[in-house]
Order: structure tokens, then C-alpha cells, then sequence
């Protein structure tokens, strides 16, 4: 049977960057995606906005929807102070598989727990399940159309509190027009755009933080 692209990337991943280096981890699944075949990180343009982000945040609790291979988890993890956890929710478990691989690869799995399922299963067991008091940052990176149910189910289960972060990829390509509605409109949060382009492309994209107020 004949690979898929993210087994690709894996195998690339394996063959050319350096056990335990989360940068180089990084730095060839970007080679590769810019290189060979397009895919669906956050990239290295918006990868620099994250990073600045979360290291303003020093987030102890991050959770990142929408895993995919993990390049953004390594990219996050990489960032991380010892003590800090980032739990990525991926309910396709080919998707999974292959992130664990590469999470593992990087020597961040310590900081990393992959929680397979939708993102409206997981996020009503994180506190008891999970052991997560509230959430110090959260990447929305899945599903365009589940960011804003999944905004409100974050509130609705008590894990915001006055000043997480929440950072959105794709609020132009492909876009998330209901979530910018809804996020901007909110009295609850202070929204911040950072335009940038999409992953790999010379086609515009952007991020949007909003920082709930409690
Ligand atoms: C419910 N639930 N819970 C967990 C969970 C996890 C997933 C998967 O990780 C998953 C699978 C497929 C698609 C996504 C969303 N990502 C995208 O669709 C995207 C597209 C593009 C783009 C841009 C231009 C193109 F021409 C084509 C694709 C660029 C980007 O950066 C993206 O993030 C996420 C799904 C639902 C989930
Ligand atoms: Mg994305």
C-alpha cells in the first residue's frame, strides 16, 4: 500500500534531522513541506509569531487543537520551561501515529501528551481526566468551523481564567469568518490580529490572539 505524505514526513523527518533537537525536528518538516510536498503546519513565518507568543504567555498549561504530524507541539514543546505540559487533542489516529513519532523523536514527549478524539469529547475531561486546573494558552489549529463551539466549551467547562491566551492559525486561509465574529464581538476578550501568510505560500493568511478577561 503506498505511503500517505504524513508518513512522508515522518520518514523524512527520521532520515534527516537530529534525535532529541526539536529545532532540527522543526527546521526539516519545513524543508521538506517547502521543498516536496505542501502540508497543513503553521510554518516557520507563522511558527515565529507563535513562538513569540507563547514565550510572552509562559504558559505551565497549553493545549493545542489539532495536532497533525506535531510540528507545532515539537514547536511549542521546544519552548516550554521543564515543568510545563502541552496536551494536543487529534481525532484522526493516523494523524496520531505519526505525531507521537515525531513528538518522540524530538525528545519533547515528557512535555507533550497526544489525547486522541474530538476536541468536543476531550475537552469536558480535562480537568477530572486530565488532572488540568485551567488553561494558560490555548492553539486553536483544527477544524476552521469548531473553533468557535470549542472557544465556548473551553469557558463552559471552567478552564479559561483572567488572561489565557488563545491563539487562532487560519483566520484568512481557509478562515474562520464565525470565530472572528464571535471573538471580536466579545466583551470577554481582547483580540489582537497578526496578519502573515499562509504555510509554505506567498498567500496571505493571519493569526488572531484574544486574551480572556475573566
Ligand atoms: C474536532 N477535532 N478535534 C481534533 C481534531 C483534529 C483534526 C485534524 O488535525 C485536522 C484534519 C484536517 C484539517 C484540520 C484543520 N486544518 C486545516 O483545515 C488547515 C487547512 C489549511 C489549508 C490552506 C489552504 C489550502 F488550499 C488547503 C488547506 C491550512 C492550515 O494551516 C490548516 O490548519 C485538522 C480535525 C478535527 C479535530
Ligand atoms: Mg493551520
Amino acid at each position: 500500500m503506498d505511503q500517505s505524505k504524513e508518513q512522508r514526513i515522518l520518514n523524512f523527518v527520521l532520515q534527516n534531522a537530529v534525535r532529541g533537537d526539536p529545532q532540527s525536528v522543526v527546521d526539516t518538516i519545513d524543508k521538506y513541506c517547502s521543498q516536496k510536498e505542501w502540508a497543513m503546519n503553521v510554518g516557520d513565518e507563522k511558527g515565529l509569531i507563535l513562538d513569540k507568543i507563547l514565550e510572552e504567555a509562559k504558559p505551565s498549561t497549553s493545549l493545542e487543537l489539532g495536532t497533525y504530524c506535531g510540528y507545532s507541539a515539537v514547536r511549542m514543546a521546544r519552548l516550554l520551561k521543564p515543568s510545563a505540559r502541552l496536551l494536543t487533542i487529534e481525532f484522526n489516529p493516523k494523524f496520531a501515529a505519526i505525531a507521537k513519532q515525531i513528538i518522540e523523536f524530538a525528545g519533547v514527549q515528557e512535555k507533550v501528551k497526544i489525547l486522541e478524539g474530538p476536541s468536543e469529547e476531550i475537552i469536558p475531561q480535562l480537568k477530572k481526566k486530565h488532572e488540568v486546573d485551567t488553561l494558560d494558552f490555548v492553539f486553536l489549529d483544527h477544524w476552521k468551523e469548531r473553533y468557535t463551539p470549542d472557544t465556548i466549551l473551553l469557558q463552559e467547562c471552567g478552564l479559561l481564567r483572567k488572561g489565557t491566551v488563545i491563539l487562532a492559525d487560519n483566520i484568512i486561509c481557509p478562515g474562520a469568518p464565525e470565530f472572528i465574529n464571535y471573538i471580536r464581538n466579545n466583551s470577554h476578550f481582547v483580540c489582537t490580529n497578526y496578519p502573515s501568510h499562509l504555510e509554505y505560500m506567498k498567500v496571505k493568511d493571519a493569526m488572531e490572539k484574544a486574551v480572556f478577561l475573566g
